[in-house]
């Protein structure tokens, strides 16, 4: 869990006095409280509260490990009020909504609502052995659903089915879906977010599937293109291209690395197959209680990698009438280089 002290250095860093936190992976990470959507924290120099309501009086008195208070606005407000008199009070810039925070400033008239970005998430980036422990066994799961599916997908199956198997493997395994998983298959695969439709998968095609499980509120993430079939020449020279650019980013994680020159690095590497204008999105992201959080592995990132970081490669081509191709791995920054967290067969086209 997020220390509250390391949180405190970094508030005083950004000149606050105390935090409001309202991002439900802020709110969970700060007090293991599970149902993070229906709670804040308010974190001062010397104190920590949660707020919840009185459908989580059990739930929040199991799992939190600052004291609770169950109130719903405007009387968590109130609550809150003499506390914060004359302090200057951070709130969540990247969450808040301008309602809430014209609420916030009509209840606590004595102090400086002020916005800030990014103190909570800045300590959620390099995960400790708790966190790796459930992002392994997230994958894991991911792993073990994709090996069972993998050899259903063939012409004739929709996605939805594919979808559903892999939904289906992953609850009967103990996990949630991280997220709402895409099987884009032929010309859907153009589509970097294109969920599972009712489309048909057909004969020859490219189909890929980006999957992830979720245990203990932490998540996994991975993609892989599978064919069908003999597929064309061309979506096999796709395939290629994005595995080679994915193999060399993956090869040159370590701590020390700038994220901006891993992305490059993939998509000079596409670029050199003339597919670089087709790869429409980052390099990756960091994965934790959050599917997408940091670091950034964007062109104008200016994140560092550090060991203890969970990231995803994942480079992709989205060419449209013509379909598309992702591969991702679940890569772990460690002390000296990297770990590949995600163990799925690729395809070998
Ligand atoms: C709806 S969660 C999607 C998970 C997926 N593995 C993923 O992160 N994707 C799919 C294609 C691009 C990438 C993504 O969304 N990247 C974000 C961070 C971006 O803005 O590039």
């Amino acid at each position: 869990m997020t220390s509250l002290e390391q949180l405190r250095s970094a508030m005083r860093r950004a000149g606050v006095d105390a935090l409001w936190i309202s991002d439900p992976a802020n709110v969970r990470a700060l007090s293991g409280f599970t149902s993070g959507k229906d709670g804040k924290v308010l974190v001062t120099q010397s104190g920590a509260t949660l707020y919840t309501d009185a459908r989580y009086t059990v739930q929040a008195a199991g799992e939190s490990s600052v004291p609770q208070f169950i109130a719903r606005p405007p009387d968590t407000y109130a609550h809150a009020a003499p506390t914060l008199g004359g302090q200057r009070v951070g709130i969540e810039a990247d969450h808040l909504t301008v309602a809430v925070l014209d609420d916030l400033r009509a209840a606590w008239p004595d102090a400086t609502v002020v916005p800030v970005r990014g103190l909570v998430q800045g300590l959620r980036v390099r995960k400790d052995a708790r966190e790796l422990a459930a992002l392994r066994a997230a994958q894991a799961i991911a792993d073990a659903a994709f090996a069972q599916v993998h050899p259903t997908i063939r012409a004739g199956v929709t996605e939805l089915d594919v979808a559903l198997e892999l939904e289906l493997a992953m609850r009967r395994a103990g996990a949630q879906s991280a997220f709402e998983i895409i099987v884009a298959s032929g010309p859907n695969g153009a589509k970097p977010h294109g969920v599972a439709s009712s489309r048909v998968i057909g004969e020859d095609e490219l189909v890929t599937v980006d999957m992830g499980a979720q245990v203990d509120g932490y998540h996994s993430d991975m993609t892989r293109t599978v064919a069908v079939g003999n597929p064309s020449a061309e979506l096999r020279r796709m395939y290629r291209a994005v595995l080679e650019a994915e193999e060399a980013a993956v090869a040159a994680v370590r701590p020390g690395v700038r994220a901006a020159d891993l992305d490059r690095l993939a998509r000079d590497l596409l670029t050199g197959h003339g597919l670089g204008e087709y790869f429409a999105h980052s390099l990756g992201h960091g994965v934790g209680l959050d599917i997408h959080e940091g670091p950034s592995l964007r062109g104008t990132s200016e994140d560092v990698l550090e060991s203890g970081m969970v990231i995803t490669i994942e480079p992709g081509v989205y060419v449209p009438d013509v379909g598309g191709v992702r591969i991702e791995d679940l890569v772990l920054v460690t002390d000296h280089g990297y770990e590949v967290l995600s163990r799925a067969e690729k395809d070998h086209l």
